[in-house]
């Protein structure tokens, strides 16, 4: 790839900063190499803040790795320093402290409230409207996804955002590309390193099909998904369905098809096809196991999934 095109996507083989620290207290590797962060050159942090959008004003590179002097490491930072509200960032410690004195998103979190639960608050953050806060949080996520790379453009896509309910802290989001020619209803998903394996992600694939079905949509992911992508997204397709052969509309049915498992779940048929495979529950000329797979559910699970009364999904 040329370097314009590794300016541009941000591609690199190696990881080139060693940690991010969350936050005040919330220290953790980057899993991936990114040097959008970087001017390409030089280097050094800010070279969005030279565009005039995402880091603070004054990082002095008071941590960068000099790579003259250590020509053993492959670290361009050794810590980013990231405002958990607003995703902006420094390479110093004091520059995110002051920072987060004054950061707006502390006291007030941005978008649309799309799901409140006691538990967990979704909200609804456009491109277009909140540019600034959409590019700093793609530029995060690139460090622990390789697969997918969108930093800029961010005016048609949305992001979903969630949050403890009563707390203003990001704990993961989705965002969804509002053009998308195939209709996906998720281009990109993370959930943040300190917060995973708590069933969020799940919550919000859930999520992402609740929007697509409210309005009208067979849809799903957009693809290729990253390992822990595909192993979440099989894992969910499973659960849901199995929960439609067990208590939904599919429980009491002799003869059921994909296209009647789409049209309930509102999946794709293909989708539907490598969890039924998962499962164990497809014959070789599609022949869905039905009493199999009505003793699979696995009822703890559904406890990760949205409760439809706390959805606020209309405009
Ligand atoms: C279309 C796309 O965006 S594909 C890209 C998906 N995103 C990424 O890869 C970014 C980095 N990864 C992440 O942010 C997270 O790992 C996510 C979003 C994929 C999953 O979020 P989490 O909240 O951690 O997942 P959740 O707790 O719901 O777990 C779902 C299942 O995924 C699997 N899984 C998730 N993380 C791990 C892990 N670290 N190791 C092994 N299995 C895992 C497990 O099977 C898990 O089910 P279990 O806990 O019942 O065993």
């Amino acid at each position: 790839m040329s370097h314009d095109g590794e300016d541009l996507y941000g591609i690199l083989n190696e990881r080139n900063i060693r940690e991010v620290q969350f936050g005040t207290n919330k220290i953790f590797s980057t899993w991936y190499g990114s040097n959008v962060y970087f001017d390409p050159d030089i280097r050094v942090l800010g070279y969005l803040a030279k565009s005039g959008s995402s880091g603070f004003d004054g990082s002095n590179g008071s941590n960068r790795v000099n790579n003259h002097e250590k020509e053993d490491t492959q670290y361009w930072l050794d810590t980013l320093y990231v405002c958990e509200y607003c995703f902006k960032y420094a390479d110093n410690g004091e520059d995110l402290a002051s920072h987060a004195n004054h950061c707006k998103f502390q006291r007030h979190s941005p978008g649309k409230i799309k799901y409140k639960s006691p538990k967990y608050t979704v909200k609804r953050v456009k491109g277009s409207k909140h540019r600034l806060f959409c590019q700093c949080l793609c530029l995060f996520t690139k460090l622990f996804l390789d697969n997918k790379s969108m930093y800029f453009k961010v005016d048609h896509y949305e992001f979903y955002i969630i949050y403890e309910t009563s707390s203003t802290k990001p704990l993961g989001f989705f965002s969804k590309d509002t053009v998308s020619y195939y209709q996906n209803n998720l281009a990109c998903v993370l959930i943040f390193p300190p917060y995973q394996r708590r069933q969020l992600g799940t919550f919000l694939l859930d999520f992402s099909y609740k929007v697509s079905k409210s309005e009208g949509l067979i849809s799903g992911p957009e693809f290729p998904l990253s390992p822990f992508g595909l192993i979440g997204y099989v894992k969910y397709w499973s659960l849901k369905i199995c929960w439609e052969f067990a208590e939904g509309e599919l429980a009491n049915l002799e003869k059921v098809t994909l296209e009647d498992i789409s049209s309930v779940t509102g999946f794709r048929v293909n989708d539907i096809i490598t969890a039924l495979k998962y499962l164990e529950c497809l014959g070789d000329s599609n022949e869905i196991y039905l009493s199999i797979l009505r003793k699979k559910l696995n009822r703890n699970g559904c406890k990760a999934l949205v409760e439809d009364e706390f959805l606020l999904l209309e405009d």
